[in-house]
């Protein structure tokens, strides 16, 4: 296994030892490579998951929970009102604040609205996506939009500054654009490093001069553009904040692991 293999590995079993709830009922399962360490770390607490949901999303993740023995159930088959224990997932890239861009497995829109129904958010990650700003990396915004309105919103992106967007090709490009599990494109859109709260602390304004944006303004004014279905980044309150507000889940993680390159695990909570 390499060393960024054993980094995730690490990471998802401190997440799990420490979030997964015993008597857990409902468990959000996120995509991409890291949460398979995660299953595998639920799997060896060797606890009673008969009485347990795992929640995907997407289709990796609901064939890695069929896989894994447990019981899988779809978004849309949760009873009305019910709040998921806890959500795991990775990411492509998380800064100080814990706001995240995900959406490089193409997963977004399911993975947001499974974080957002959850009482805790927890994302794992190796220490290569943990960066003092969201862009700094991981260079361009995941976005899914529906297929009718992709150049439309192409030319929307563009307006607020980012250079360059295009729709996600398939793997094999006799297939076209890539389609999600809800059969929408993704664009990838990307901007320059995004401003944070101590940037706007410090006086910086994020308000789009010069293309340069504050993390959330940024998501509403893509959010707003007719045709996106979900932009891949989360922030702005976390489930227990969300909660201490009147309302349930938020899209920024409580807690974020990485796995280090030292073997170590780094814990950030979210301020
Ligand atoms: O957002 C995602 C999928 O849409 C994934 O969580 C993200 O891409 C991280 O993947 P990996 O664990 O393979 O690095």
């Amino acid at each position: 296994m390499s060393a960024v293999e054993k980094a995730k590995q690490a990471a998802a079993k401190v997440a799990v030892t420490n979030h997964y709830p015993k008597d857990a009922r409902w468990v959000g399962i996120g995509s991409g490579t890291t949460i398979v360490y995660v299953v595998e770390a639920i799997k060896a607490l060797g606890v009673d998951t008969s009485a347990t949901k795992y929640v995907p999303t997407g289709y990796q993740s609901k064939q890695l929970i069929i896989n894994a023995g447990l019981t899988a159930v779809e978004f849309d088959g949760i009873p009305p009102g019910t709040i998921l224990d806890v959500a795991f997932d990775g990411a492509d890239e998380v800064d100080e604040d814990l706001n995240c861009i995900k959406g490089g497995g193409a997963c977004l829109f399911q993975e947001k609205i499974v974080a957002m129904q959850a009482r805790e958010f927890i994302c794992v990650a190796d220490h290569r996506k943990l960066q003092p700003r969201l862009l700094t990396n991981w260079k361009t915004i995941p976005i899914e939009v529906a297929p009718i309105a992709a150049h439309r919103v192409i030319t929307k992106l563009q307006e607020l500054g980012s250079i360059d967007p295009i729709i996600r090709p398939s793997a094999s490009a006799k297939e076209g654009p890539l389609k999600t599990d809800q059969g929408f494109f993704i664009i990838d859109a990307p901007f320059p490093p995004m401003l944070i709260k101590s940037d706007l602390a410090a006086g910086q304004e994020g308000n789009g001069k010069e293309s340069i944006w504050a993390v959330d303004v940024l998501s509403r004014k893509i959010k707003e553009i007719a045709g996106v279905l979900e932009v891949g980044i989360f922030s702005g309150l976390t489930g227990p904040e969300a909660s201490a507000a009147g309302g349930i889940g938020g899209q920024r993680p409580v807690a974020a692991y990485f796995g280090m390159a030292d073997g170590s695990v780094s814990v950030r909570k979210a301020q």
